[in-house]
Order: C-alpha cells, then sequence, then structure tokens
C-alpha cells in the first residue's frame, strides 16, 4: 500500500478511535503498532479490545506492524504514542522521512528531561530534513471520537498552511478541525491540562466538592496562561480548545485517565498502585515534573502544579496541601500576566 490519507503511529486509544473515526469518513488509513501480536488479533477480530473496547475497525483501516510499510504508504504521518515514546519513534523514522510531506503530533506531553514540547522533539531529531511538524490538540475523547460524536479541535503550525493541510486530512462531519499559528501556546496547553485533571482527580478522590473542582479549573487555567506567557505563547489560545477546552473535558469527564489517576490518588493510593491498576497512559504524571520545572525555571507562580508535583513525587498530603492552597496570602484575581 502507497496511497494512503494518513498513516498512524501507534494503535492505543488515540490511534485507534482516530483510525476507524476517519476510514468511518471516507479516507484510507495505515495503522501501525509496535507489537505484531496486537496488530495480527486486530486483523482477525476487526477490533482493538485492548484499547477501544467495542469499536469496529472499518475496511479503510490497514494494520500493520511493519515500520517501512506504514512509512511508505502515505505522506502524512501521525504519531499517536505516548510522549515519552516520541523521541524513540522519530528516530525510528528517521530513514524513512523522505517520504512525509507533513507530520502530526497527537501526543499532550512535554519532554520530562528537557521540557521541549513534542515537536520540538520530532524536529530536533529530523533536522537537517525539517518536515513541517503540526500539534492536533483539543477536547477529544478517543471513546467519542470512536463513536462519531461531535467534537472540535485545533491543528497548529506557525505556517498556516501546513495546520490547513492536516485540517482538510482529518476534517469530517463530526470531527472538525479549527487552525491556530500558535503551535507552542496548543502544545503547552494540552500537556499542562493532564496535570490539572490531575489535581480535578484528587480533588473528587478526596471528596472535596464541585466548587473546589471549579476553582481548580479556573485558576488552573490561571496559571498555565502565566507560563504560556513567560514561553512566548499567544494568550488567546488558551481561551481556546486546547485550553478551556481541553481543560474542561478532562477535569470532568468519566473517561479521563488523568482524572481517574488523580481520583486513585485522592482516595489514599499510592502512584505505584494507581499505575499498576491502568494499562493506557497518564501523560500528567511524567509532563508534572517537566511544567513545575519549566516554571521554577522561567520564574512563574504555579501552585497548583506545584501540589500535584508534591502529591506525586514527594508522597505529599493532598489535605495539607489544599490548606496550604487556600492559607496563601490573598491576591488580586486579574494580575498581569507576567507576574
Ligand atoms: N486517548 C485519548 O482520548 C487521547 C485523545 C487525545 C490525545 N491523546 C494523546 O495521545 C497519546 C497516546 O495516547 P493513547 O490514549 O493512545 O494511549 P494508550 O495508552 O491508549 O496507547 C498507547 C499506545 O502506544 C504504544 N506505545 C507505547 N510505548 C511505545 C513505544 N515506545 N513505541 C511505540 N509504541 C508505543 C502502546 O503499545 C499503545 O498501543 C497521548 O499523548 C495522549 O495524551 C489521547
Ligand atoms: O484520558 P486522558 O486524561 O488522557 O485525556 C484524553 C484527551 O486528552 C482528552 O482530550
Amino acid at each position: 500500500m502507497n496511497d494512503a490519507d494518513l498513516t498512524i503511529w501507534g494503535s492505543g486509544s488515540w490511534g485507534t478511535a482516530l483510525a476507524a473515526h476517519l476510514a468511518e469518513n471516507g479516507r484510507t488509513v495505515c495503522l501501525w503498532g509496535r507489537a505484531e501480536a496486537q496488530i495480527e488479533r486486530m486483523r482477525t477480530t476487526g477490533r482493538n479490545e485492548a484499547y477501544l473496547p467495542g469499536t469496529v475497525l472499518p475496511d479503510g483501516v490497514h494494520l500493520t506492524a511493519n515500520v517501512e510499510e506504514a512509512a511508505t504508504a502515505s505522506s502524512m504521518w501521525a504519531l499517536a504514542v505516548p510522549s515519552h515514546a516520541v523521541e524513540d519513534m522519530a528516530q525510528t523514522l528517521r530513514p524513512y522521512l523522505a517520504h512525509v510531506a507533513c507530520a502530526v503530533s497527537l501526543a499532550k506531553g512535554i519532554d520530562a528531561d528537557t521540557g521541549r514540547t513534542m515537536t520540538q522533539v520530532m524536529e530536533q531529531v529530523w533536522q537537517p530534513n525539517d518536515p513541517p511538524c503540526v500539534a492536533l490538540s483539543g477536547p477529544s475523547h478517543a471513546e467519542e471520537v470512536a463513536l462519531s460524536a461531535p467534537t472540535t479541535v485545533v491543528a497548529a503550525h506557525p505556517d498556516k498552511q501546513w495546520a490547513e493541510a492536516v485540517r482538510d486530512v482529518f476534517m469530517t462531519d463530526r470531527f472538525r478541525v479549527y487552525t491556530n499559528t500558535d503551535r507552542l501556546g496548543v502544545e503547552l496547553a494540552g500537556a499542562a491540562k493532564n496535570v490539572l485533571a490531575l489535581a480535578a482527580g484528587i480533588c473528587d478522590g478526596v471528596g472535596y466538592g464541585d466548587n473546589a473542582k471549579a476553582a481548580l479549573i479556573t485558576r488552573g487555567l490561571a496559571e498555565l496562561r502565566r507560563l504560556g506567557h513567560a514561553l512566548g505563547a499567544v494568550p488567546e489560545t488558551f481561551a481556546g480548545l486546547a485550553g478551556i477546552g481541553d481543560l474542561v473535558v478532562t477535569c470532568v469527564s468519566g473517561h479521563s485517565r488523568n482524572r481517574h489517576l488523580g481520583e486513585q490518588l485522592g482516595r489514599g493510593h499510592t502512584l505505584d498502585e494507581a499505575l499498576d491498576a491502568m494499562h493506557m497512559v497518564a501523560e500528567g504524571v511524567y509532563t508534572t515534573k517537566a511544567i513545575h520545572r519549566l516554571a521554577q525555571e522561567h520564574n512563574v507562580d504555579m501552585p497548583i502544579t506545584a501540589a500535584v508535583n508534591a502529591i506525586l513525587h514527594e508522597d505529599a498530603d493532598p489535605h495539607r496541601l489544599m490548606e496550604r492552597l487556600m492559607a496563601r496570602a490573598p491576591k488580586p484575581e486579574v494580575r498581569p500576566a507576567s507576574s
């Protein structure tokens, strides 16, 4: 096969949901997974029971575990592996870069060691070939996209023609794609919302209620805007789909793995116990440290992120942290983004 509209790298929940939805809407999609046995099971059953139970894979999804076959299947690649696997995936794909005209990052995370966004990771590995790397993000739970429930996202690249090229491949009647030239803001928002979703889940697990959850979403957005300002993102991006949109859905949805993991922590489980009970990725676990470090390096006040970091990595008690958050010095609600 060499005439697919899209190659998706990663056959977890998100890769599978997008492949199924796009194929249902007339696209031909090559879906690559690293485990031959899992791909073979998907071929035999026509489903991905491990990551997206119930969804039937349409005929337009071509399944493979062969890297060369997937790399040459189309000239648009979308990376749907977790953020901690993006650098390795990009390395694996280096020999095939002549085949790609445009790449899409679907992961929502920040590199834990370097603080780079996922398109920055891809660009660094792929230089000097430099295929354009577009970020696609927004409120989009795989389980709902697989059912073709109405969903809106944003494709972002500094050069709008590449954001539009990705929009044209991904947009359907039920999957609406906006464009944005603030790729950095879109990626920061997509990563940071997972940290705040952990906070929302902790709040649920402890039983603090809806007022506290609304406060976490609102004040979480305020600290995300401050970080974005310090790093050069466009403030309006955080009022968009990748910002408040994804923050709301991830903090309230029963589908969210990040919110769920936070809830387990709030109920008193250790991080190891909570992770052991999940086989899907909860990006916030990896991203919290990276965002906390970025905040410190850029002198940005991010008290909620700092509290989540302390719960994850310093075994801090959520009750004590909530008391500390509430007892901080009074402040005006609206401050200049730089303070
Ligand atoms: N699930 C969603 O609703 C959703 C929606 C939007 C964005 N995302 C983002 O998409 C990314 C992937 O999430 P997901 O939900 O599909 O995760 P998942 O846990 O459901 O699946 C991850 C997939 O990646 C594979 N994988 C893991 N490490 C790998 C490696 N080193 N090399 C190759 N493959 C590897 C796993 O085998 C699995 O198939 C995450 O960054 C997530 O935040 C997820
Ligand atoms: O299940 P989560 O917490 O990884 O969230 C999935 C998507 O990012 C929601 O937009």
